[in-house]
């Protein structure tokens, strides 16, 4: 079984453009995981304008109540910034069951690679160690890589998220390199699952795309924001959670 953990961040993004709590993130939350969802994930950043701090706390204490895994991603080197604390602080105070550390920087639209962890790897391994210390298991944001899965394992990771982008950019032109793509996720995670790396997935899946990336070897799971949240405007939000459980499942 593949697990869908929905990203709650556009529910958040709607939310902030206006005053109020409205659509509420919590009440959301709970239509998702009523609907079959696995888990939450949200992937704050330092300038908030999705998931802020406060969200974060609350989606805690939900999915903590339903002993449901919450996942936390973002950039650990991003310091506090305005009510921001940072992601390590407020991780752990929090405490998810999985924090999935992205090589986001501050100005970014949205996540586009994975870490480069020759050049991350060393600063990355003792907060890697820190997080782990508090029970809280660590994924690492990646390309497709054998090296760069290799030095994931070394730095202590528990797990790595392919970075689904390229391939589904790759779907959606129909283009001539998703075979090799997906030949290439497909060999990095043979070599994730050779290291006993457990592994994830996420960025641009959707409906169209996923029933040829959840044949992925040894995906575990999936985080899905974007396309679920839109899918959601046209079926409803626990009809689009239902459909992706589905698809996940082959059906
Ligand atoms: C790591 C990743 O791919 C997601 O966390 C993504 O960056 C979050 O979604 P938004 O960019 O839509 O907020
Ligand atoms: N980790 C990926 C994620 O949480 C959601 O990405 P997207 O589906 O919003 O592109």
């Amino acid at each position: 079984m593949i697990a869908l953990s929905v990203n709650l961040n556009k529910i958040a993004l709607i939310r902030n453009s206006r005053e109020g709590n409205f659509p509420d993130v919590v009440a959301h939350a709970r239509t998702c995981l009523d609907a079959g969802a696995d888990g939450i994930t949200v992937h704050p950043r330092p300038d908030q304008r999705h998931i802020r701090p406060h969200d974060v706390r609350d989606l805690s204490s939900l999915c903590a109540a339903r002993n449901i895994e919450f996942n936390v991603e973002g950039n650990p080197f991003a310091g506090p910034a305005g009510s921001y604390p940072g992601l390590l602080p407020l991780v752990l105070e929090t405490k998810p069951q999985q924090c999935t550390l992205v090589p986001d920087s501050n100005d970014q639209l949205t996540s586009d690679h994975g870490f480069d962890l020759k050049k991350d790897g060393a600063r990355l391994e003792p907060i890697i160690q820190q997080l782990r210390d508090a029970g809280i298991r660590v994924s690492l944001f990646m390309d497709p890589d054998k090296t760069q899965i290799g030095l994931a394992k070394e730095v202590g990771a528990d797990r790595i998220e392919l970075y689904t982008g390229p391939y589904a950019e790759a779907v959606a032109r129909q283009s001539k390199d998703l075979d090799p793509i997906f030949a290439a996720h497909c060999a990095a995670a043979e070599h994730a699952l050779h290291l006993g790396l457990g592994i994830n997935a996420g960025h641009d899946l959707n409906l169209i795309n996923l029933p040829r990336y959840r044949t992925l070897p040894g995906l575990q799971e999936v985080s899905i924001g974007h396309a679920l949240t839109v899918d959601a405007i046209n079926m409803g939000l626990a009809n689009a959670v239902v459909a992706y459980v589905n698809c996940l499942a082959g059906k």
